[in-house]
């Protein structure tokens, strides 16, 4: 866990799959004043210099998923790295679900040649050895593949418009084993689990839930 008295706040993962209502449960966050908030930087991967590397990723995933999911561990590092005034620091998804997630999926579905897997994976492994980007706790809103296939077609962003459910259905197992099973790779931190298939307008009680557990996890930090 971190060394919580060098002034890094108390930083907050939300993990959870396409479509989980991570972006909801930040926005709730948001508003209170002792938290901030880093959405994923969705827009970034959509415009890189003119170029959307999100619809690259989707359009040809073998030829293109590394140089998405490079330029995403940089953008995330981005975020790790950044420095807030609060007293927590919430992110939506982190650079070890870029990794254990997204990279992995892609890896083991074979759509990712073995050299590009190796690259990465030789940069992630550097990344964690050399900065710090680790966390306190990992908020993770669980979900099943069909809830959030319909959200997705739902929501209707158009790089997403033909992700079939297989896709969502391997992105869960990875997130289950990691997070819920923890039979897979190292957990960065304390996974809080919350049932996320409820509606979005019944989460306010997970919400206020998750708010006594930040506080309370906080407080007995700052004890030490
Ligand atoms: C950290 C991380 C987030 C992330 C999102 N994505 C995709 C899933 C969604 O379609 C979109 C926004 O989350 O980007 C991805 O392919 N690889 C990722 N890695």
């Amino acid at each position: 866990a971190r060394d919580y008295m060098n002034s890094q706040p108390f930083t907050v993962f939300v993990e959870g799959n396409i479509g989980s209502g991570k972006t909801t449960f930040l926005k709730h966050f948001a508003s209170l004043d002792n938290v901030a908030t880093l959405s994923e930087p969705v827009d970034r991967w959509r415009n890189v210099r003119g170029k959307n590397f999100l619809d690259l990723m989707y359009t040809d995933p073998s030829r293109w998923g590394i140089t998405f999911q490079t330029y995403v561990q940089l953008t995330m590092l981005d975020l790790h790295t950044q420095v807030v005034d609060k007293t927590v620091k919430m992110m939506e998804r982190s650079i070890h679900s870029a990794r254990y997630c997204f990279v992995e999926n892609l890896h083991q579905s074979g759509l990712m040649p073995e050299p590009d897997f190796i690259a990465l994976d030789e940069w992630f492994n550097w990344i964690v050895k050399n900065h710090d980007v680790s966390g306190n706790l990992i908020i993770y809103l669980r979900t099943s593949p069909d809830v959030v296939h319909k959200r997705m077609l739902a929501r209707a962003r158009t790089e997403e418009s033909c992700v079939p459910l297989e896709y969502l259905e391997k992105l869960h197992q990875l997130h289950e084993d990691w997070l819920f099973h923890r039979s897979s790779f190292s957990c960065p931190a304390p996974v809080l689990i919350i049932d996320a298939n409820q509606d979005l307008n019944l989460m306010a009680s997970e919400f206020s839930n998750c708010e006594a557990q930040i506080a309370e996890a906080l407080s007995k930090l700052q004890k030490q």
